[in-house]
């Protein structure tokens, strides 16, 4: 299973961000001990789903190498995990019907998790032939989204993982779970917090190593996520908890840093804020993975991964795209380089 980084790894454009940035900032200002610092961890581990939630919901069809290339550049960025694709029924999602001749070509790829979506035996035995270590299931707390996402109840969703989760346990393959609308269902309205604990409690004990919590539809914020987590760490360790935000209200970054303060240490997101889910109509991308490196470089937070290099991929798959960056950062950290060297 995918582990922590352990080193920093400021890159000189991360340097060069505060220098423009922070004119003001005073340096021992920023490691002096106060209330923010002091509840946070000391390194965060960055799941980078862009492959798989950046793509699902494209209308057109990316082709296979670009998702290919994209996976492979990603991979040199310093992250310690890049979510390859989803061995989902290609009538759901077509976007990612070519999941077997995109993993096939990145197993080799050495030193990164490549994690898969599996959303059930069959998901997970072509997943494994086609060189797939370690899987993700996903199941939502909401009945509304279970339904129109995987075409059954929370109950029968349960049951089916179970006989994936036992499946991979006997072949060692590690499992990571996703409990999807945490705060927020699009056909149910708002999600209890009981509801969330009770879903991941149930992945957690048929033995998913980590549970990613996933706001949907982006709706949540501090005052939604707070309680929500509380209640989740009532009944599992937070060492065992992983956030994944999308930003369609322009809150995950909030709703990131009070869940690092709650202890939290993995943290979700896409390169380039892509994303969206094909089921969930309105729901933006995720929190972008160029703004929570800028972050938590800020805060510093030790996450291993290379600013610049991201946003380099950022730009590749923006290109083929044909779009703008969902990055903010990334945005304005290029618009700073290019005045700096014009003056
Ligand atoms: C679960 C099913 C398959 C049920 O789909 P179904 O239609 O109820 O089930 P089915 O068993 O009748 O299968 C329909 C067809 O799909 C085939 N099939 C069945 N399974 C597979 C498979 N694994 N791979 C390839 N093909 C498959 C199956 O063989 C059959 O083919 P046919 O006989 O009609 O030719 C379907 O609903 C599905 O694939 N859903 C996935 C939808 C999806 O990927 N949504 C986005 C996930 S993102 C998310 O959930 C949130 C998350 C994780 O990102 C976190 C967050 O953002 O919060």
């Amino acid at each position: 299973m995918c582990g922590h980084v352990s080193e920093a790894s400021y890159s000189s454009l991360n340097r060069q961000s505060f220098r423009f940035f922070s004119s003001s900032f005073d340096q021992e200002k920023r490691w002096a001990p106060n209330k923010i610092m002091h509840d946070l961890p000391r390194s965060v581990k960055i799941v980078e789903v862009g492959p798989r939630d950046g793509l699902q919901n494209e209308k057109d069809i990316v082709p296979t190498p670009v998702k290919i290339e994209l996976i492979r550049r990603l991979a040199t960025s310093g992250l310690p995990v890049v979510e390859a694709t989803s061995f989902v029924s290609p009538k759901w999602v077509p976007q990612l019907a070519d999941a077997k001749d995109v993993m096939e070509a990145v197993r080799d790829i050495e030193g990164v998790c490549l994690p898969v979506l599996t959303p059930n035996l069959k998901g997970f035995e072509a997943a494994l032939a086609a060189g797939a270590k370690e899987i993700a299931v996903f199941v939502s707390a909401s009945e509304g989204f279970s339904k129109s996402n995987i075409n059954c109840t929370i109950k029968e969703s349960l049951a089916r993982y179970k006989d994936v989760i036992l499946t991979a346990k006997d072949q060692e393959i590690p499992v990571r779970g996703y409990v999807s609308c945490v705060v927020g269902c699009p056909v149910d309205g708002p999600v209890p917090p009981s509801n969330v604990a009770y879903v991941a409690k149930e992945l957690y004990d048929m033995g998913c190593y980590e549970i990613s919590l996933g706001d949907t539809i982006g709706v949540g914020t501090p005052g939604t996520v707070v309680p929500m987590l509380e209640e989740v760490m009532s009944v599992i360790p937070v060492e065992k908890l992983a956030v994944h935000f999308h930003d369609t209200y322009g809150q995950s970054l909030s709703n990131i840093l009070v869940s690092l303060q709650m202890g939290v240490s993995v943290v979700d997101s896409s390169v380039a804020g892509l994303g969206g889910c094909p089921y969930a109509k309105g729901a933006s991308g995720n929190v972008a993975t160029e703004d929570v490196v800028y972050l938590l470089n800020g805060l510093g937070v030790n996450t291993g991964v290379d600013l610049s290099k991201v946003m380099a991929v950022g730009e590749f798959i923006c290109k083929h795209l044909g779009r703008e960056t969902g990055s903010k950062a990334a945005r304005a950290l290029r618009k700073a380089t290019a005045n700096a060297s014009k003056l």
